[in-house]
């Protein structure tokens, strides 16, 4: 096989595509009558392929990946350390971890994102992918999908409902009470990649999450959601920040940018 691409972006998706044939491999393979065992193989498998192609390609970076011993820590001391490198892969092997290990479920993601210290933007990312393999798709940096994910008529009609994704086993306790008041549906998904991917698609029109996420788990898809030019924040409108010395970012909110001013004061309103 030959190199893979120079170019950070389309090396993120390459990186996201190849996790991700390996991940529709194992679940080919061992089926799904014990998920425990397929959720750990998922994560193995997923995680081993990106260190070692990061390693081999891209060996004067430093990594963060949620599946490294230590990233949870203030810094990992494995490698390269990633709080004065200048060029930092922030990965999750395998996000919606358990809806990879239930039949028929699509809603699982390959992240891979790329901080940079000399970045234009507050939150730092480069370059992203995230590849949703059971949706035979990858979004990536490199060819941002269009935006406004639809068209604007279909967007602004009055009597259409807002779709609003949420995690199907960690919702925000507030976020039926905000529904209600804003007009929206929830919409229940699992992984947050699956969940933004959504919203740059327009199959739903934001993501709110808060009460507990780390930095792997949105890095890939802000990156890609900024990219096309949507809203990305925290849920109190300020910057999402990334390679902290503390790796949780526990709170969210992606949506197109003519609803965030909207969901950012409902966001005041419930999320106390
Ligand atoms: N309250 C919480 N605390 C810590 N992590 C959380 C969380 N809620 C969601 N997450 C993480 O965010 C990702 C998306 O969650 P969800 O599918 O519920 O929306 C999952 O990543 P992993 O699947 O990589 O573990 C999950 O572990
Ligand atoms: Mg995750």
């Amino acid at each position: 096989m030959g190199s893979p691409p120079m170019i950070d972006g389309a090396f993120a998706r390459w990186l996201a595509d190849r996790a991700g044939q390996a991940l529709l491999e194992l679940r080919a393979e061992m089926g799904f009558a014990d998920a425990a065992a397929l959720k750990a193989a998922g994560d193995k498998v997923s995680h081993d392929l990106i260190r070692s192609e990061l390693a081999k390609w891209r060996p004067g970076d430093a990594v963060l990946s949620e599946e490294d011993e230590g990233s949870r820590l203030v810094d990992s001391t494995d490698g390269v350390s990633r709080l004065t490198a200048d060029r930092v892969w922030i990965i999750d092997p395998l996000d919606g971890t358990r809806e990879f290990s239930e039949e028929g479920r699509a809603d699982w993601a390959v992240h891979v994102a790329l901080w940079a210290r000399n970045a234009p933007s507050p939150h730092g990312l480069v370059a992203g992918a995230v590849g949703l393999p059971a949706q035979h798709r990858v979004l990536g940096t490199d060819y941002p999908p269009a935006y406004p994910p639809m068209t604007v008529e279909a967007a602004t009609s009055g009597d259409r409902t807002l779709r609003l994704a949420a995690s199907r086993s960690r919702p925000p306790a507030f976020l039926t009470d905000l529904a209600g008041d804003v007009g929206a549906q929830l919409v229940p998904m699992g992984s947050a990649g699956a969940k933004i991917a959504a919203v740059v698609t327009g199959d739903v029109d934001a993501y709110i999450h808060a009460g507990g996420q780390y930095e792997w788990d949105s890095a890939a898809p802000i990156a890609v959601a900024t990219a096309t030019g949507l809203h990305a924040s925290r849920i109190d409108g300020s910057a999402l920040r990334y390679n902290e010395a503390d790796p949780r970012l526990p709170d969210l909110l992606v949506c197109r940018k003519d609803l965030a001013s909207r969901l950012l004061a409902a966001l005041q309103r419930h999320s106390g």
